[in-house]
């Protein structure tokens, strides 16, 4: 394991920010912690690189125990924290190449590793700029080059793609794929559900401290009763034929508004067919059909009966 971390508790005054919280992740993983704010993701991180004191547990990275003197395993680690750390008197290349600077002495390979990371968040024009001058979505690529630019082999990111447009989301997106692809391992925090589930090999879904549950998406997926959410597009659906439904087998709750019916089904069920050859037989015409499967919100609401988005 790259990162283990064993009954990690951590408070704020009376506040228990990570309660009993455990985690393992592998090498060559992009593992995805997920929760909605104030869930623990920050303090989680900020717990396992030694940079806040914790009440409890262990930490272990690379195979030894981390700590603030551990510079060992620090020399192999990059971090993307939430809020951009760039310093405003130096340029896009000079921010780089100082955050680089604390790693990589030489200055031949420094200059190759600086351009690397450059070209990699896609900044190449932008290498004189000062960081006033850069849009929000360009500033966080900056962030990002800063953090990864010496070529850690473990990875931290913080909500990088928070409040940024979304052509350098996808940019932020491809790169951390491409990252991994070169080896590195990346452990990503989200409250996106839709980016965790894009990116991520696995995931923790963390509530108040603690995860609640972890697995592949498929995986957490299958932990839940939740199934398919089936929509048809329909003018009419009189409220006998809309209880009819809500009694087929497998279905668990629907509705009818602006002209469509959506059924929340069970997992592992097939009810799309039950549903439309009863809207056949009662002669209601529809039109257009979907079918959804669950997403990971479905999981959380199952799992803490709260939304995953506020
Ligand atoms: N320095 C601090 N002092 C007191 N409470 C804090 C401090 N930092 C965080 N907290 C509290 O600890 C809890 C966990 O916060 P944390 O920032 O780790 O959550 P998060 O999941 O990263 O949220 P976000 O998505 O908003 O960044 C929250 O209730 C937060 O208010």
């Amino acid at each position: 394991m790259i990162i283990e971390v064993k009954n990690l508790v951590k408070r704020y005054g009376d506040l228990v920010a990570l309660d009993h919280f455990d985690l393992s992740v592998q090498e060559g993983e992009i593992f995805g912690l997920l929760g909605p704010n104030g869930s623990g993701k920050t303090t989680a991180i900020n717990c396992m690189l030694s940079l806040l004191h914790y009440d409890r547990g262990e930490v272990s990275l690379f195979g030894s125990p981390m700590s603030p003197q551990n510079y060992k395993s620090k020399q192999k680690i990059g971090v993307v924290m939430q809020n951009v750390a760039v310093f405003h008197e130096l340029t896009v290349l000079e921010n780089i190449d100082y955050f680089c600077g604390l790693y990589v002495a030489d200055r031949k390979k420094r200059r190759e590793l600086v351009d690397e990371a450059i070209d990699f968040v896609g900044l190449g024009e932008y290498r004189k700029f000062l960081p006033k001058k850069l849009s929000g979505g360009l500033l966080r690529r900056l962030n990002i080059a800063c953090g990864i630019a010496h070529r850690p082999s473990l990875i931290f990111m913080d909500e990088p793609t928070v409040a940024v447009d979304p052509q350098s989301r996808n940019n932020i997106l491809e790169g951390i794929r491409r990252l991994n692809a070169q080896g590195a391992t990346v452990v990503y925090t989200s409250h996106y559900m839709e980016e965790v589930e894009q990116l991520c090999s696995r995931i923790m879904i963390m509530d108040r401290g603690r995860a609640v549950a972890t697995g592949t998406k498929e995986e957490l997926k299958a932990m839940i009763r939740t199934g398919e959410k089936l929509s048809v597009e329909l003018p009419d659906l009189p409220a006998p034929v809309l209880r009819e439904i809500q009694a087929i087998d497998g279905v668990r709750q629907v509705s009818y508004q602006n002209g469509q019916l959506v059924a929340h089904c069970m997992m592992g069920g097939h009810q799309m067919i039950a549903v439309l050859d009863l809207l056949r037989q009662r002669q209601l015409p529809f039109g257009r059909v979907f079918s959804e499967p669950p997403t990971l919100n479905d999981v959380f609401l199952e799992i803490t009966g709260k939304q995953l988005r506020d």
